[in-house]
């Protein structure tokens, strides 16, 4: 399966589910900490992450559907990083890897249509299949990117409650919505993601995704675990699992009915296994989830 050129009747939503029926839901973080660096024997430069990413791809490749490389580990080290993340990015998606980047942009909605362009645009150096990005400036300021991820086949996942405690206190907030309605930060992030995928009511899940932490209890977020949704599953991205503490057993007590479309990421709990115990932990994991959440 390769999803080097998406046909633009294929939506991300569409290949999230093949490669949901195929591989599973784990997605594999590529995280190269200064740490994991050591810990492999690799440098700590632009050519030690590009080892690093690429024997993630090969572990991954054929086992799991998904990778997520962190986009912050690479800009560290400028435009050598940048040129590492290429390669590690058109060899996962070359093996026919999902690539979600994880780039947590947003901004005014000109300057984050050039955000996009950057991570979804077919031929782009850095075209992954989807992207995270953040609402804070609104989710209206994302629309450009949203366009775009609907007519290349890309997907965007929008941070709404975020595996991080810190987080709580801004994402639990209360917003008025309309006159009649108050959410909280969270809550209204999710419902606007909610609206904007029913007008993609084709495929059985959406191509926009929320980002909710498994580390959370999203009844204090206001978040509907409880009520079956009428149109496409909305793709959850969730950290947290692993190195932060949440298991995967867990996984349908925490998502409710989001669980359907939920993808369980994890980075140093299965890179901590080290190159010759990287396959294996990604064998052993993809097999975890499956028997947690199918
Ligand atoms: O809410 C969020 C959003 C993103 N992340 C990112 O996911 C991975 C988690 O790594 P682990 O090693 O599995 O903890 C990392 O890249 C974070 O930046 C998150 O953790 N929480």
């Amino acid at each position: 399966m390769s999803n080097a050129a998406p046909s633009p009747a294929m939506s991300f939503g569409d290949r999230l589910t093949q490669a949901f029926a195929r591989y599973g839901r784990l997605c594999v973080g590529i995280d190269p900490h200064a740490y994991l660096l050591r810990e492999w024997g690799l440098e700590d430069s632009a050519a030690g992450l590009r080892e690093f990413g690429l024997r993630v791809v090969d572990a991954a490749s054929g086992v799991a559907g998904i990778v997520k490389p962190q986009v912050a580990f690479f800009e560290r080290h400028g435009s050598a990083g940048y040129a590492a993340l290429e390669d590690v990015i058109a060899a996962a998606r070359a093996a026919g890897l999902l690539v979600i980047a994880d780039a947590k942009r947003g901004d005014i909605g000109t300057s984050v249509e050039a955000y996009g362009q950057t991570w979804l645009e077919p031929g782009s150096p850095l075209e992954s299949d989807a992207m995270t990005v953040s609402a804070f400036q609104g989710v209206g300021s994302l629309a450009k990117p949203l366009d775009l991820a609907r007519s290349a086949g890309k997907g965007l996942f929008v941070l709404a409650a975020t595996s991080n405690p810190e987080a709580a206190a801004i994402q639990k907030a209360t917003v008025r919505v309309d006159s009649t309605r108050e959410s909280t930060v969270a809550r209204a992030i999710i419902d606007e993601v909610t609206t904007w995928n029913h007008t993609e009511a084709r495929s059985a899940i959406a191509s926009v995704g929320v980002v909710i932490g498994a580390t959370l209890d999203l009844t204090e977020f206001g978040i509907d675990t409880v009520s079956g949704s009428t149109g496409p599953a909305m793709p959850v991205l969730a950290p947290g699992f692993g190195q932060q503490g949440a298991r995967v057993t867990q996984a349908q007590e925490i998502y409710g009915t989001l669980t359907r479309a939920v993808i369980v990421s994890e980075s140093r709990s299965v890179l901590g296994a080290g190159p010759s115990g990287l396959a294996e932990a990604v064998e052993r994991r993809t097999q975890e989830v499956r028997e947690a959440i199918g």
